[in-house]
């Protein structure tokens, strides 16, 4: 089940302080594969998460499409009805993906007797979610303990499609990799992932994104597959991909 932006601009409008946060962005997330969204802090990338899970802010107006399964979504209604099952968010802050006053453990749990998809022992050992930790409440586990406890919560329903932000952000390498391998695999078995990430050296080292597409100001500049962006003659392109830009 494709996701995919047409043409979205999304302008931001506070009443002090306003701005064209994404920019007549096109954007397709296809089915089995790993589509890796890169680009320099506050360039929107996760205002494209936002765009794909209904998730926008109300000060939010957008023109273009997002469009699920070949399909435009108009309205919360229609995005209440996808959230979950079809399509599914890992926040950045995998803290918001919480409520506060419940354990980590049963929110996990709720999940899985509503979805009846994956079962919290699955969905925990893919998210490399320590279940011993389980008993905490969300503000007691570290950066890293929550990011994968929320990836373990947007797995449960197995979404057909699903976003990640930033889910390797405060991890250990060998975890990171990990999270990657899982990432993968739930590609694998037919689901559009769209991972957005800083972490430029895992993606080239361990190659497992598909495709690439890179965001500088509200646009996406480029994509394609990782060599053949790596190779393109554009300073911050290169930025990204050699550190010392040459
Ligand atoms: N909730 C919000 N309300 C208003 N503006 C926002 C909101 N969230 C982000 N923005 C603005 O939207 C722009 C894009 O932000 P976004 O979070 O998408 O960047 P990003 O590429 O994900 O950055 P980073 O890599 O630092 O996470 C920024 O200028 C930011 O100030």
């Amino acid at each position: 089940m494709p996701a995919e932006l047409c043409e979205l601009t999304v302008h931001i409008d506070t009443g002090r302080w306003n701005e064209t946060v994404l920019d007549a962005v096109d954007l397709v997330v296809p089915d089995g594969k790993i589509t890796a969204l890169l680009g320099e802090s506050g360039c929107g990338k996760s205002m494209v998460a936002a765009a794909l899970t209904g998730s926008l802010p109300d000060s939010a107006r957008s023109t273009g499409q997002v469009r699920v399964d070949g399909e435009p979504v108009r309205g919360q209604r229609e995005w209440r009805r996808l959230h979950g099952g079809t399509v599914g968010l890992l926040p950045q802050d995998g803290v918001t993906a919480f409520r506060a006053e419940d354990t980590v453990g049963a929110q996990l749990h709720a999940l899985e007797d509503r979805y009846r998809r994956w079962s919290f022992d699955r969905a925990c050992a893919s998210a490399w979610y320590p279940t011993e930790l389980a008993d905490l409440y969300p503000h007691q586990h570290s950066g890293g303990q929550i990011q994968r406890a929320a990836l373990a919560a947007a797995l449960l329903p197995e979404p057909r499609v699903l976003i990640a932000d930033e889910p390797t952000a405060s991890l250990d390498t060998q975890t990171a990799y990990g999270i990657w391998a899982a990432l993968r695999r739930y590609a694998d078995a037919g689901a559009a992932v769209l991972v957005i990430t800083h972490d430029v050296p895992m993606l080239t080292s361990a190659k497992i994104a598909d495709h690439v597409a890179l965001m500088r100001g509200g646009k996406v500049i480029a994509t394609g597959g990782l060599t053949d962006l790596a190779a393109l003659d554009d300073p911050y392109v290169r930025g990204f991909f050699q550190p010392n830009g040459c």
